[in-house]
């Protein structure tokens, strides 16, 4: 109406200045600010206009039970790479919402763009906007606290909505078309730790401290650490430290970045990798003793001359170079070493990003130099050990669906007996129960057999190693007594300690098979 008694009244030479005026005036008695937030800014796309977007597209899908949205229509979008549909506000839609015990009220602005500027880019054909209003006595404090708000929610929306990525650097050195040294495709792994099969407690202790972890964004302010966290798994092959991994990732909603260590080439190469990962993230090397030699940070440039206080001595290992060493630059080399692992995880430049987890695995902890192992530097150890009888039980629950009580007790204690002498893998554990899963008790009984077989192998290799350290043993005696006189009482003492421990085996064999 104002409009049209405008056009009619006033000049079209003077509508402009009236115009002005009108609004100056109206912005005078008026006691609301507002703000325009358009989805392109200048030529970019506004960051801004997407958090509000997914901000309250969180809010409109609860309006759908008519809280506060004005209307009942909503716009329904899925993302790249996203399994979640977003709501959102449908065009000039409007909704209030609360924050810190302040009203505001958000309207969606859609309005077709007039003619096509030019620009180095095609600009949509609607131009859109969020306008929020804020009244004027709320606004000084509210503003900025808001917004930082409704980007860091939609940050954690936008997380949860996105499927996890898992990045390789398997193409070397190489970058792709946008310079990044990563490739990632969609993570779908279903590993959870529901589904992993290992002892409760530990799995309860290693859930907490990775929820600490997520949440200890201020606690890691306070204490002056980066935020920061390694884990160091290790086992035989098959216990689950990938499945681990897996979970935590699915556990967290973080993204993983497998890095390959033997497709990286210098410490500067792998600090270029570490400035390339993003927060939130899971950075995995897997083998870790298999990827690079990691034993002996002895010197290895000839002199001889320093010997690092943590160093491993175990010999025949080509050295590697010591970090700060004058003699042995590191910055120079073309190889990657021990040291320039440890500043990847551990330096200056771990810090680059913040919440991110290193995982290393490995199924011989005892290769590893024990400056990765120092603590501080891998923040816990978990073992993944062969399949126990708690850890057995989840593996009965997911594979066959046979709660505790659903399994005869005499089965029960037949498993209990043997399940820790067998020293069966939840992977192989698990391959039987697949094979037979359309019968329970089918699987049972061949799982029982089977770990009956394993545990009795088990023993008679026991046995034999038993035996066979023994008579190494009196061997060593003997050739240390041989020059002397009264060496053959020393022999048959060597003798008997052969005879009885072999019957006492033997004995205990016979006894429970
Ligand atoms: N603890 C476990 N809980 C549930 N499933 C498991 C567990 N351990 C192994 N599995 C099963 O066995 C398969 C192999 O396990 P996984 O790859 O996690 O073992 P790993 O310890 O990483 O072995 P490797 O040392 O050879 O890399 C998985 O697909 C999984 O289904
Ligand atoms: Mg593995």
């Amino acid at each position: 109406f104002s409009q049209t008694l405008l056009h009619t009244v006033v000049p079209p030479e003077l509508r402009f200045a009236f115009l002005k005026l009108f609004q100056r005036l109206f912005n005078c008695f008026s006691s609301y600010c507002y703000y325009e937030i358009t989805e392109i800014d200048g030529v970019n796309t506004n960051e801004l206009y997407n958090a509000v977007q997914l901000y309250l597209s969180s809010s409109a899908s609860s309006t759908t039970a008519g809280t506060t949205s004005s209307s009942n229509r909503l716009s329904l979008t899925r993302g790249l790479n996203s399994s979640a549909i977003t709501f959102g506000l449908a065009n000039n839609d409007r909704l209030s919402d609360v924050f810190n015990g302040v009203s505001v009220v958000w309207e969606h602005n859609v309005t077709p763009r007039q003619s096509q500027t030019f620009s180095w880019r095609p600009l949509p054909e609607e131009k859109r906007g969020f306008t929020l209003r804020i009244n004027k006595r709320d606004q000084p404090g509210i503003l900025e606290e808001y917004l930082e708000f409704i980007t860091n929610k939609a940050m954690e929306i936008r997380r949860k909505n996105q499927d996890r990525l898992l990045y390789t650097n398997s193409r070397g050195g190489s970058l792709d078309s946008r310079g990044h040294p990563w490739e990632s495709v969609p993570f779908k792994h279903p590993s959870t730790f529901d589904t992993l099969a290992m002892d409760p407690i530990k799995k309860r202790e290693i859930m907490c401290d990775l929820r600490d972890f997520a949440d200890g964004q201020a606690f890691y302010k306070r204490t002056g650490r980066a935020w920061k966290r390694g884990y160091l798994l290790y086992g035989p092959p098959g216990t689950g430290k990938s499945s681990m991994i897996a979970a935590m990732a699915n556990f967290l909603g973080y993204d993983i970045y497998d890095l390959e260590l033997t497709e990286v080439n210098t410490n500067s190469e792998l600090r270029k990798l570490l400035m390339k990962t993003s927060s939130k993230s899971i950075i995995v090397i897997e083998d870790i003793d298999c990827s690079i030699n990691l034993t002996n940070r002895k010197k290895s440039n000839g002199t001889g001359a320093r010997n690092d206080s943590v160093s491993d001595t175990r010999s025949g290992s080509p050295g590697i170079p010591i970090p700060g060493d004058p003699d042995n630059n590191n910055g120079g080399n073309n190889s990657i070493t021990l040291s320039g692992l440890l500043n990847f995880t551990d330096g200056l430049w771990s810090c680059c990003g913040s919440e991110r987890i290193f995982v290393f695995t490995t199924n011989h902890i005892d290769k590893l130099d024990p400056a990765l192992l120092r603590s501080g530097r891998m923040d816990m150890h978990i073992h993944m050990s062969y399949c126990s009888f708690p850890s057995l039980k989840i593996l009965l629950k997911t594979y066959l669906g046979c709660e505790p009580g659903d399994i005869s007790p005499d089965v029960s204690s037949d498993l209990a007996a043997v399940i820790d002498e067998a020293e069966m893998t939840p992977a192989d554990i698990s391959e039987v129960l697949i094979k037979n899963r359309r019968d329970n008790d089918k699987a049972l009984r061949e799982l029982l057999e089977v770990l009956r077989k394993k545990k009795s192998v088990n023993r008679r290799l026991r046995r034999r190693r038993l035996v066979a350290d023994v008579e190494d043993e009196a061997e060593e005696k003997r050739a240390l007594d041989s020059p002397k006189e009264g060496g053959g009482a020393a022999n048959g003492g060597g003798g008997d300690d052969v005879e009885v421990n072999y019957k006492k085996s033997e004995e205990e064999d016979n006894g429970i098979d």
